[in-house]
């Protein structure tokens, strides 16, 4: 069997890696029109950092697993095709701001018509709004010149998380398939179930129709993020009367009906994905005249918004409603921890923010690169997802007031605060006392995934906000 793969993402790269890994007598090629990515996946340095990647790549690479920019050849010869190419946030046009740009996609389902001479299951990976699928079929049906050709389109959606992608992908909660309940439809389900069962047990691979298995990827993200956003709406009411929403989480989180995950307050999510699909998913409900339910998840988002704007509003309230000319160290740059990933990451409209303000910006992480920052702040919403997103006369402002540090300690020398933006386990043990001597007075740290002990670094001298935390006394006791 072949399998290709369009698409060498952050998606198509790991789980293309992992069927290669544990199925060694499959051919697994996974392709993309970026010749540079394809560059890094054939090198010693991947392109994505993923905790446990480089091993399954560098046992499977040259073995079964290939990575190559000849997307026609191999899609021509393959029993099974992915679609893992990028669907990001229109930005222009009806639906911008809102609905899914397709046009990766569509161009990917153009090549396979034009790829093709034999029949073919065609599987989509990425995330696509409900009813994708008939859309590929009607693009192969019209431009497959032999008629005699079938496709079968089965949805497939991806539900790893980064930092953890290797795990989730070893041992999902589920595997997702869904298909055409038509013979040729069940046949195609059951090859690519039987792909999945070489290492995922049976009853965790579960079948639907095609229409399920698309509408179940984009609700399950849209609820992760409205638990996020509902405890982040807490938070906010927390810091109002003195509860701790820590304390608040894990009381709620021990009812089994609610459970622990996905509670932890913070300065707002990032990723790729949470407010992309959500606001397709508000742009599906919209379309079909579901007025009331678009608004309530659209809720989520503002939530999202809102809770990052309240981050800054504190630092601003906090540093006598002044941070001009002030030096903010930020602790973190990715939208979590493991990863190099920035896409849609809190810690730009933190920045942005901030610099509106006037201020100077100090920034340190562990494994994301100057260029990928000062590029993330230069441009436009959403336009990081489109290759068209290039540099922008912004990036010369932006390096007048941003600058990147190789670590916590230079960030923090001489700055007035720390603004913890990203979880990294090394920020949990900075020698804190160091940085506070460093620091100018009242020194402050704004923790926005609340990681530190605020009372320690109180003991120490810190002026201390934690996500729907107590507020610090220097703060309530103020004349603001
Ligand atoms: N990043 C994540 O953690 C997850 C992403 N998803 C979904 O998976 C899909 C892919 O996401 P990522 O891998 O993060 O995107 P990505 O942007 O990292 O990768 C997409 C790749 O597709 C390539 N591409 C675009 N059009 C192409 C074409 N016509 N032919 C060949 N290559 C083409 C691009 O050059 C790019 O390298 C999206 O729909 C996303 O919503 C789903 C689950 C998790
Ligand atoms: O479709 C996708 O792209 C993926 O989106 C998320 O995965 P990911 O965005 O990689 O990471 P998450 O762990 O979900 O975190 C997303 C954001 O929420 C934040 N978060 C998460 C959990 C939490 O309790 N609080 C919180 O603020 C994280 O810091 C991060 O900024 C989902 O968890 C995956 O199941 C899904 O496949």
């Amino acid at each position: 069997m072949k399998i290709a793969c369009i698409g060498a993402g952050y998606v198509g790269g790991p789980t293309m890696a992992m069927i290669a890994y544990k199925c060694p007598d499959i051919e697994v090629v996974v392709l993309d029109i970026a010749q540079a990515r394809i560059d890094q996946w054939n090198s010693d340095k991947l392109p994505i950092y993923e905790p446990g990647l480089d091993e399954i790549v560098f046992e499977a690479r040259g073995r079964n697993l290939f990575f190559s920019i000849d997307v026609e050849k191999h899609v021509g010869e393959a029993d099974i095709i992915f679609i893992s190419v990028n669907t990001p946030t229109k930005v222009r046009g009806v639906g911008a701001g809102a609905a899914a740009d397709l046009t990766y996609w569509e161009s990917a389902a153009r090549t396979i018509a034009k790829a093709c001479t034999s029949s073919k299951i065609i599987v989509e990976k990425s995330t696509v709004p409900v009813k994708t699928a008939e859309a590929v079929e009607k693009v192969l049906a019209r431009n497959c010149v032999d008629k005699s050709i079938r496709f079968d389109i089965l949805s497939n959606p991806e539900f790893l998380a980064e930092g953890t992608a290797i795990d989730d992908l070893k041992k999902p909660d589920r595997v997702l398939i869904g298909g055409r309940e038509t013979e040729s439809g069940l046949k195609a389900v059951a090859t690519l179930k039987a792909v999945y069962e070489r290492w995922v047990p049976s009853e965790r691979v579960i079948t639907a129709n095609l229409w399920s298995a698309e509408l179940s990827k984009l609700t399950a993200n849209a609820f992760l993020a409205q638990r996020i956003s509902s405890i982040n709406a807490i938070s906010a009411l927390c810091e109002a009367t003195g509860a701790n929403v820590k304390q608040v989480s894990y009381a709620i989180g021990t009812d089994s009906r609610i459970g622990p995950k996905f509670l932890n307050a913070s300065v707002g999510f990032g990723g790729s994905c949470f407010q992309k699909d959500i606001l397709n998913l508000v742009y599906i409900c919209e379309s079909v005249g579901l007025k009331e339910v678009a608004d309530y998840w659209r809720s989520v988002v503002t939530i999202n918004d809102y809770q990052k704007d309240r981050f800054v509003n504190r630092m601003l309230e906090a540093m006598f409603n002044t941070v001009s000319g002030k030096r903010c160290a930020i602790f973190g740059f990715a939208f979590k921890k493991d990863t190099g990933d920035t896409r849609e990451t809190p810690a730009i409209d933190v920045c942005h923010k901030l610099m509106a303000d006037k201020a100077k910006i100090a920034c340190y992480d562990p494994q994301v690169t100057e260029d990928q920052m000062i590029r993330d702040l230069s441009l436009d919403p959403y336009m990081w997802d489109h290759p068209a997103g290039q540099v922008t006369p912004k990036m010369t402002m932006v390096k007048q007031q941003f600058t990147t540090c190789k670590t916590a300690y230079e960030a923090a020398a001489g700055a007035h605060c720390i603004a913890i933006m990203t979880e990294w386990d090394e920020f949990k043990t900075l020698d804190y006392q160091k940085l506070y001597d460093g620091m100018v007075k009242p020194a402050y740290i704004f923790d926005g995934r609340n990681i530190v002990d605020p009372v320690k670094l109180r003991e120490i001298g810190f002026v201390v906000y934690g996500i729907g935390q107590p507020l610090d006394p220097f703060v309530t006791e103020s004349a603001f």
